[in-house]
């Protein structure tokens, strides 16, 4: 017998724009059948409070390796026996009348490989998914107000977004006009379900088989199905009233588990689109004045509907039985929603206090204070394997210590010298200084940041880390992959040997940033320079580079921040050269101000100054190129060929100035690393 319903949306929180649920999988066939007991052991308990009306649940793990459990708080849990049908009514059904009033609705469904999510969004034949209901349900109150229902398809593989409905040219860039609207993804009317199922569902992905790992070719990448709603005889892109986007996110796998090289960077790629999507998450669900949506390309797009007033519903799946994968998962689900106007019941307390390692006092209190109220069991046991902890636990109390005073951030100190873009930054740093390059120099970026960290702090993170780091659960060993990133990572297969040909084995870590968890992309091994990376684990202090580039950096933060401009005036656009070869940085122009300025300051700050100008001078006027060259001459670029180039010219055909600032080249499918290498080679080359 169906059990009641009871809608779940009154009880989201206040203040919290994003949903946090979990789902756990039925068993499947195959697995009943098995033979081993593991297949089939249960390893999760939930404990709702208050049932089908609890406003937050307890789900706990149980740790094969340890035996014990460990528990998380979420939103809600559904059960195995909880199906597709239920979860529609409580989650998505409520916010279907919001996408009639102009509201855009996102479920996004992710966790470990195999642990439901397509079963969730896409559903079976027998037993339809999330979107199949909700496109059904859209479809009969579109019929009732007379609006029409419009999809588009896509799939992300690779940093790549593929149209699935339009094969002629598959491959989109993700360009959004003001309004945050996506441009170039084709948009399909649906008149009826069975025709939704059977033509648009019942696609293949588009970039199937690309990837060949072991014997065997592999498929993984995102999906995501976007229903628009308009009025009848409007087009959607411009009349659209509100939309809903399902998503069924490629598994987590531990990219320690990659079996090869081919798998590695799958791995990778996916790790870093979630931890992506956790950070965006994080940030919307914390208010935060930056949300750091271009971090993926997922994120990106769907830019439009998590902004503003749309509802998210975060679907954690989980393997019904023993996964490794699902804790990790789990844990970064509950840290989105930690920390925010969160009543919890005493009685939930009490549930989470019962399973809970001993932590001391002054590190409970800390933790609560400075971030995400990620219990400290929680935290030792993301990796499942670890086991007595009181030394960790002292050591974790200092960094929470260190958190809570001042905003230490591990990747900050990995990537002191690294691109600031890559960064999800603390709320005070500006938009501006975040997209990085073109308006601020990187090392200044980070040094911003810096200024908030205290200096012990760094040095002790560094060294006390990475000594922890080999006895630390997952999550944070990849926080303090700082130091052996460099070196573990340097045996790393150097080539993406997917279709596009790009290396790029950036790897995204949590990061701790003002006393707040959250997740940061950081450029593997390769991307920092060797005697940098050997500086921020040297406990012994600062090497002679790292202290110059903090001074440098230093004094371009003073200047960034003085009310007097620049003493280099920005070319006008027109001014643009049509080519690199005849680009020369520009003679700063004098300004008087700037200038008393400048005689008042000594040598080394003048030369600060001027560098930094012709910084940014050059900077854009590689950005005019982008926007303006012809593709032979595109071509003279390091990093791009024919390829690239004709994508270039087609984004401009879209809009007449794509690049805005160099990050914009992320969009043509650079990393930021690449991005950074291109400058750097640009401007070496003009002293050869
Ligand atoms: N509620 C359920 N009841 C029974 N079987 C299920 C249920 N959910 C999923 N399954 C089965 O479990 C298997 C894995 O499910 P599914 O393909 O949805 O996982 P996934 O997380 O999308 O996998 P991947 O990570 O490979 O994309 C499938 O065989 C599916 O039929």
């Amino acid at each position: 017998m169906a059990t009641p319903t009871p809608r779940r949306t009154k009880v989201m929180k206040q203040g919290r724009k994003v949903r946090v649920v979990a789902k756990i999988r039925g068993f499947s066939d195959l697995e009943i059948g098995s033979t081993t007991a593991a297949a089939v052991t249960p390893w999760i308990s939930v404990h709702k409070p208050k049932g089908d009306a609890s406003e937050s649940v307890t789900i706990s793990l149980a740790d094969k390796s340890a035996s014990r459990k460990e528990s998380w708080e979420l939103d809600y849990c559904y059960e195995e026996n909880e199906d597709n049908e239920i979860f529609f009514k409580r989650e998505i059904e409520p916010l279907i009348s919001g996408v009639f009033c102009g509201h855009h609705a996102t479920a996004i469904a992710y966790g470990a490989r195999g642990s439901g999510k397509t079963y969730v969004i896409q559903g079976s034949k027998e037993k339809p998914g999330l979107a199949m209901l909700a496109v059904a349900e859209l479809l009969s109150k579109a019929e009732e107000n007379g609006t029409s229902v419009m999809v588009s398809y896509y799939e992300i593989l690779h940093d790549h977004v593929y149209d699935l409905l339009d094969p002629k040219q598959p491959e989109v860039p993700i360009l959004l006009d003001a309004q945050g609207k996506i441009k170039g993804l084709s948009q399909v009317p649906v008149k009826s379900i069975s025709e939704f199922q059977k033509s648009i569902l019942g696609r293949p992905g588009y970039s199937k088989p690309l990837l060949k790992i072991g014997a065997e070719f592999c498929h993984r990448s995102h999906k995501g199905l976007i229903v628009h709603v308009s009025p009848n005889g409007a087009k959607s892109d411009t009349h659209c009233m509100g939309k809903m986007n399902f998503v069924d996110l490629a598994g987590y796998e531990d990219r320690r588990k990659s079996i090869d090289s081919f798998n590695m960077v799958d791995n990778n790629k996916i790790n870093k689109a979630i931890y992506a999507l956790q950070n965006v998450v994080y940030s919307l669900n914390h208010n935060e004045s930056h949300v750091p949506y271009r971090e993926s390309k997922l994120t990106h797009l769907l830019r439009g509907s998590l902004a503003g007033t749309g509802r998210i519903v975060m679907i954690n799946c989980l393997n019904p039985s023993f996964c490794q994968d699902s804790i990790f998962m789990l844990s970064l689900a509950s840290r989105a929603c930690q920390g925010v106007s969160r009543a919890v019941p005493e009685s939930i307390k009490k549930t989470c206090q019962g399973v809970s390692r001993a932590v001391p006092e002054s590190t409970k209190k800390t933790n609560n204070l400075a971030r995400p109220t990620i219990l400290s069991s929680q935290k030792s046991q993301l990796c499942g394997n670890v086991s007595g902890n009181t030394k960790k636990t002292g050591s974790q109390a200092r960094l929470y210590e260190k958190k809570s005073h001042g905003m230490v951030s591990t990747t900050k100190a990995r990537k002191l010298f690294d691109e600031a873009s890559h960064l999800a930054k603390p709320e005070k740093m500006s938009e501006k200084a975040s997209s990085s390059l073109d308006n601020v120099s990187t090392t200044e970026a980070l040094i911003k940041e810096e200024g908030k960290l205290p200096a012990d702090a760094l040095e002790k993170l560094s060294a006390g880390a990475q000594k922890d780091a080999e006895s630390a659960p997952t999550w944070e060993k990849e926080a303090f992959h700082l130091a052996a990133s460099g070196t573990q990572e340097s045996s790393t297969p150097q080539k993406d040997s997917s279709v596009h040909g790009e290396k790029d084995y950036e790897e995204v870590t949590p990061i701790i940033m003002n006393g707040k968890t959250a997740l940061g992309f950081v450029g593997e091994g390769q991307n920092l320079d060797k005697e940098n990376q050997s500086s921020l684990i040297n406990e012994g202090g600062s090497p002679p580079i790292s202290s110059q580039l903090q001074e440098l950096s230093y004094k371009l933060k003073q200047l960034y921040y003085s009310s007097t401009p620049l003493c280099i005036e920005m070319p006008e656009k027109n001014d643009a050269p049509t080519s690199l070869d005849i680009m020369e940085p520009k003679t700063p122009e004098r300004n008087v101000k700037v200038e008393e300025k400048c005689e008042v300051a000594g040598p080394w700050e003048r030369f600060s100054t001027c560098s930094a100008g012709m910084k940014k001078s050059l900077v854009q006027e590689y950005v005019n190129f982008l926007n303006s060259a012809s593709k032979e001459e595109l071509k003279k670029l390091k990093g791009i060929g024919e390829k690239r180039a004709t994508y270039i010219l087609q984004l401009r055909e879209n809009s007449p100035e794509p690049f805005k600032s160099v990050d914009d080249l992320k969009d043509i499918g650079l990393s930021a690393k690449q991005i950074k290498g291109m400058m750097k080679k640009e401007v070496g080359g003009l002293f050869n």
